[in-house]
């Protein structure tokens, strides 16, 4: 049962170690700006890693909880590729917002596309299992029967083959 979400546990994973990263960085930037905890004010370099890494873990739990919940209710495939793609904005987010505040600035855009369709297929299949458990309305099955009728409307009729 649990092997068919191995895709969405991978990407969790490599979340996971993204995570740390991120905080091992901080780790070395406080080390190399000599900003000893509690304190998280210093040169604006230090700032600027710290910040980053503050803000991708603010986020990490939104974007577990909507990869999981896309994966299960929509679709794996489609929730591990956005998955991917979001992971991959964060890393040059972080990269980017090391090096300037403008250099965030693009792929916090694409970060945010990504989980905001993530949210969206979430809710769309969830909303899919309710009408489908609560209102006996398979929407899917109507929507293939439909596109089967109009595929069906386009092809010519056929001709009945005389058997031989
Ligand atoms: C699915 C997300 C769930 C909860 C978070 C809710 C809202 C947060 C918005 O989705 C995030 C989008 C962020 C987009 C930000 C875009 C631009 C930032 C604006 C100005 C920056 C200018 C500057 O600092 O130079
Ligand atoms: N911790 C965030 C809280 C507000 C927030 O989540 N803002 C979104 C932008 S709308 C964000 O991802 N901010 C991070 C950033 O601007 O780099 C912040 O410091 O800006």
């Amino acid at each position: 049962m649990f092997e068919e979400t191995a895709v969405l546990a991978a990407v969790t994973i490599l979340g996971i170690l993204q995570q740390a990263h991120f905080c091992l960085q901080v780790i070395s930037a406080r080390r190399k700006f000599s900003v000893r905890p509690p304190a998280t004010s210093g040169p604006a370099e230090f700032e600027r890693v710290f910040r980053a890494q503050a803000n991708c873990s603010e986020y990490f739990p939104i974007f577990v909880a909507v990869l999981w919940l896309s994966g299960l209710f929509f679709s794996q495939g489609l929730a591990s590729a956005c998955g991917l793609l979001y992971l991959y904005a964060r890393l040059s987010y972080f990269r980017g917002y090391s090096r300037s505040p403008q250099q965030r600035l693009l792929p916090l855009y694409f970060s945010a596309l990504l989980l905001w369709i993530l949210l969206g297929t979430s809710c769309l299949g969830v909303l899919l299992v309710f009408l489908r458990l609560y209102l006996k309305l398979d929407v899917l099955e109507h929507f293939s029967g439909l596109l089967t009728l109009l595929k069906g409307s386009e092809e010519p009729p056929s001709v009945a083959q005389d058997p031989k």
